[in-house]
């Protein structure tokens, strides 16, 4: 049998990966990524890109994957992308702006109008939040938009020519009537009429190609002709399939620039406190989905100050004598704000501090533990809000690859926890739905029929850590509301 490769483009925030997916073997064939980063910018609450990055992130990372390979076999792609950012096109298709990312809060004050005006609770990441702050703050820029699309579009319209928005990723703008599976034009009415043109069609199914890659691009992806292009997603919706989670409903955790925690769902869970994010998935079902502003780039703090990579740091960690708890520190990790709670304008927090404990090794475990503690309290509030989680979790994103970090995940949501053999479970997800869309099969049908992998270890919690944790969720809890949970 010939070869044929699905690529799965994975658009993060802090780097873009690619996975070549062997559709003969169903084995993954060969990886690569680009780093990025988010536009360096004083103003606070700003997080920004510009959409060309991700670009020649592609570009980069395509030409490495295939290095190689035999290029003549790629016959589809699907691309994944972080959700809810906002990319604005005018005239002749032109950028107009950075790109306004899923963790930029300077839209704080028109979530709070908004959600007042939608009856549901809308934080500063929605699309539509960001939309009505560009009217208010950049009036002549906004009147110059003729397109609106997330970063998986964009990518998308570069490669197809074709301007359109899938449910999963369509769900972050706040303007997608979820259960209706359309456009809520009454929601884009209550802040401009005009929002019905600038936002694109949806596509009719999550199973079908949305084009092929045009020639030009083709070229420069040095890409034979008539590749697939296959509708992609939001990357939490891609991270389901590749993690195995949009067949079997198992509650997966995502350690990326976000942490994230959803399951599938066959019915969509509408929370109006906005803990659990309504999403679409995929396949035609449903993500309620949680999210935090602040997970891996709390280490990344750490790494930069002491100008030691990953490994030293949880080597350190490991041999730290504050164990788990870390002795009474505490770091509340709201860097940027946080969306879960709704506190736009949160800032980081060490507390507990003894003398001689800035120890690396001590705030490399407080920096893991004070973002898993900020996904705990929320998980607790979506399993209050109705979701029934399984007795394990799946790991995945790239805080999964730190062996201290994933037994911190199972002894502090005292859970066991199974790692997908592949931790870019996005990128892998997009290949397996170019896959899917290439053999005509439905999306569901084909992840059902070629699952991905899981690694052979379960780690267990360790029950000698339980009460440890407990005590250290509830000092979490009590000191973040201290300081930020004001009326
Ligand atoms: N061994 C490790 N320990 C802790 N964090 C890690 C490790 N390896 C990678 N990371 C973190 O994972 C981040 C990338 O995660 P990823 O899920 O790919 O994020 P995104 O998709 O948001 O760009 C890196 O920026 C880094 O902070
Ligand atoms: O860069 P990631 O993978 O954390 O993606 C951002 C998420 O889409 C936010 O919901």
């Amino acid at each position: 049998m010939s070869e044929s490769y699905a690529l799965g483009v994975d658009v993060g925030t802090q780097g873009l990966k690619v996975v070549v997916y062997s559709i003969s073997t169903h084995e993954l064939v060969k990886k690569a990524g680009v780093a990025y980063d988010i536009t360096k910018t004083t103003i606070p609450g700003r997080a920004e890109q510009d959409p060309q990055v991700w670009i020649s992130g592609t570009v980069t990372a395509i030409a490495e994957a295939l290095n190689g390979l035999d290029r003549s076999c790629v016959k589809a792609l699907a691309v994944s992308g972080q959700q809810h950012g906002l990319v604005v096109l005018g005239e002749g298709d032109k950028v107009l702006r950075p790109a306004k990312l899923w963790c930029d809060t300077e839209s704080a004050a028109e979530a709070e109008e908004l959600s007042a005006k939608f009856g549901w609770k809308l934080v500063p990441s929605f699309t539509i939040t960001k939309l009505l702050w560009l009217q208010r703050h950049e009036p002549d820029t906004y009147a110059a938009v003729r397109s609106v699309l997330l970063p998986h579009d964009y990518v998308n319209w570069w490669l197809t020519g074709r301007k359109i928005m899938e449910l999963g990723d369509a769900s972050g703008t706040g303007v997608l009537d979820v259960e209706g599976r359309r456009w809520d034009t009454a929601a884009m009415d209550a802040v401009d009429t005009r929002l019905r043109e600038l936002f694109p069609p949806l596509v009719d199914s999550p199973d079908q190609a949305i084009g092929t890659v045009r020639p030009e691009v083709a070229a420069q992806l040095g890409l034979p002709p008539g590749v697939l292009v296959a509708p992609g997603s939001g990357d939490n919706a891609m991270s389901a399939l590749g993690a195995g989670a949009a067949t079997d409903g198992a509650t997966v955790i995502s350690l990326g620039t976000s942490g994230t925690i959803f399951a599938k769902s066959p019915t969509a869970i509408l929370d109006p406190t906005g803990v659990i994010c309504p999403f679409c998935d995929a396949t035609g079902n449903y993500l309620p989905l949680l999210c935090t502003l602040n997970c891996t780039r709390v280490l990344e703090e750490v790494r930069e100050a002491f100008g030691l990579d990953h490994e030293t740091l949880t080597e350190l960690a490991e041999a730290d004598a504050s164990g788990p708890g870390c002795g009474g520190v505490t770091w509340l990790p709201y860097l940027i704000g946080e969306r879960t709670p709704c506190w736009p304008h949160a800032s980081g927090a060490l507390l507990g501090l003894r003398p001689g404990c800035l120890r690396p090794g001590l705030l490399y475990r407080a920096a893991m533990e004070g973002a898993t503690l900020s996904l705990l309290a929320g998980f607790r509030s979506m399993v209050a809000a109705g979701l029934r989680p399984g007795a394990q979790l799946r790991l995945v994103g790239g805080g999964a690859k730190n062996r201290l970090w994933k037994q911190i995940v199972a002894d502090a949501f005292g859970m066991e926890v199974v790692l997908p053999a592949e931790p870019d479970s996005a990128a892998l997800g997009a290949a397996l739905q170019a896959a899917a869309v290439l053999e005509g099969v439905s999306v569901s049908d084909y992840v059902t029929q070629h699952r991905p992998p899981m690694l052979g270890q379960v780690l267990k919690p360790n029950p000698a850590h339980r009460s440890a944790y407990d005590r250290a969720l509830a000092r979490f809890e009590a000191q973040a509301q201290q300081l930020f949970g004001r009326a």
